[in-house]
């Protein structure tokens, strides 16, 4: 017997922004199994505005010529309808990229009013469990917004990205410690994916030698943890725009497959990753935004990982970047019931 014949069914996939520079390395990633799995079959559903159809056709076609078993069906269209119809995960891409000297609320008027009709769609047409992932920006508040919009779906299930900043944080740290990347963990990013994210190493940790060590132990530099390591990760973004002339794209597909996978499979006992989720208002987070917070992922469910030590410095940190999420979302208000 084949192994395909083993297989459980497919599920339903949707990309937004499918003709787009993020998903051009997402698609692939999804589609040879680093989310779902190995076992785990997938129709990938691809949307795009009408003027991007025949690009999209490329993609398509690209897709086929790749020729990889666990793809069991692609479903290109403008049609938001058919876009969510019955799917179990969404990437939600599709959205204008900043450009060089804008910060990402700049995008707010013209990406907020996607992420309204969508929520609506997803509210009609997808599955009632299904797991959204922003990754449009500003993520956070298009993720809140989005969620107002589907009132049918649980708001834990609407999410925004963050990991590409703690895979960035995860990065520096590693480099300047000299140790390779997978040895670094549990780096937080709290707040907005925005110049004013706390990317805090205070709870990291880092295997040297087969021994666990806190980051701030082996890096023996608070005053490098709390000022150039910020400032590096805060704006990141900024400085790949600056060199590419286009935003972080194949960085930010890696990322949303990090999270989309540990979200559906969990994470291992005592990781810690962080994502965009509504605030119950801990740590002093302000309410019913989407904040980043570290969290643990067990049977499809993150929880927010309670009881760390935050001390002043962090607490300032956290305070201005719950501080701009509040303001984005009065803007994003206004601009969806305008
Ligand atoms: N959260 C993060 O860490 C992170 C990282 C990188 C980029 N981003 C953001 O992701 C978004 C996409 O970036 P990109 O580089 O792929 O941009 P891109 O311009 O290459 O692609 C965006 C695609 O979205 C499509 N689109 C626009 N409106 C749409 C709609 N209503 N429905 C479906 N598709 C629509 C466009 O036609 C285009 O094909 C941007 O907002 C960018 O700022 C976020
Ligand atoms: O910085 C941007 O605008 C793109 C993306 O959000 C990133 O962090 O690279």
């Amino acid at each position: 017997m084949k192994s395909s014949h083993l297989k459980p069914e497919p599920i339903r996939v949707v990309v937004t922004g499918a003709a787009g520079q993020i998903a051009y390395s997402l698609l692939y990633m999804v589609a040879k199994g680093d989310v779902f799995g190995p076992n785990q079959p997938v129709i990938l559903h691809l949307l795009d505005i009408p003027p991007m159809m025949p690009v999209l056709e490329g993609v398509v076609m690209e897709l086929a010529d790749c020729a990889i078993p666990l793809l069991r069906g692609v479903v290109p269209t403008a049609d938001v309808a058919v876009a969510f119809k019955d799917v179990s995960a969404a990437f939600l891409v599709g959205a204008m990229p900043r450009k060089e000297g804008m910060e990402r609320k700049d995008l707010l008027s013209a990406n907020v009013k996607i992420f309204k009709e969508q929520g609506s769609a997803l509210d009609r047409y997808a599955k009632k469990d299904v797991k959204v992932l922003v990754v449009g920006n500003p993520a956070n508040t298009n993720a809140l917004i989005c969620s107002k919009y589907a009132p049918s779906i649980p708001k834990e299930n609407f999410t925004a990205m963050t990991r590409l900043d703690q895979n960035r944080a995860q990065a520096q740290i590693s480099s300047r410690l000299g140790v390779p990347v997978g040895e670094v963990s549990n780096v937080i990013i709290w707040g907005n994916h925005s110049s004013t994210q706390f990317p805090d190493a205070s709870h990291a940790l880092v295997n040297i030698n087969g021994k666990q060590i806190a980051v701030p132990d082996a890096i023996k530099d608070d005053n490098w943890l709390r000022s150039m390591f910020v400032e590096i990760v805060q704006k990141r973004g900024a400085t790949v725009i600056a060199a590419r002339k286009m935003s972080s794209a194949l960085s930010a597909a890696k990322a949303a497959t990090d999270h989309m996978r540990d979200w559906f499979a969990g994470t291992a006992p005592g990781a810690v990753v962080s994502m965009g989720v509504i605030s119950d208002g801990s740590y002093g987070a302000p309410k019913d935004v989407v904040f980043s917070f570290p969290v643990t992922i067990k049977d499809g469910k993150w929880r927010i990982v309670e009881g760390l030590v935050i001390d002043d410095f962090a607490k300032e940190k956290l305070a201005l970047t719950g501080a701009e999420l509040e303001e984005e979302k009065r803007e994003a208000v206004a601009i969806t019931q305008a």
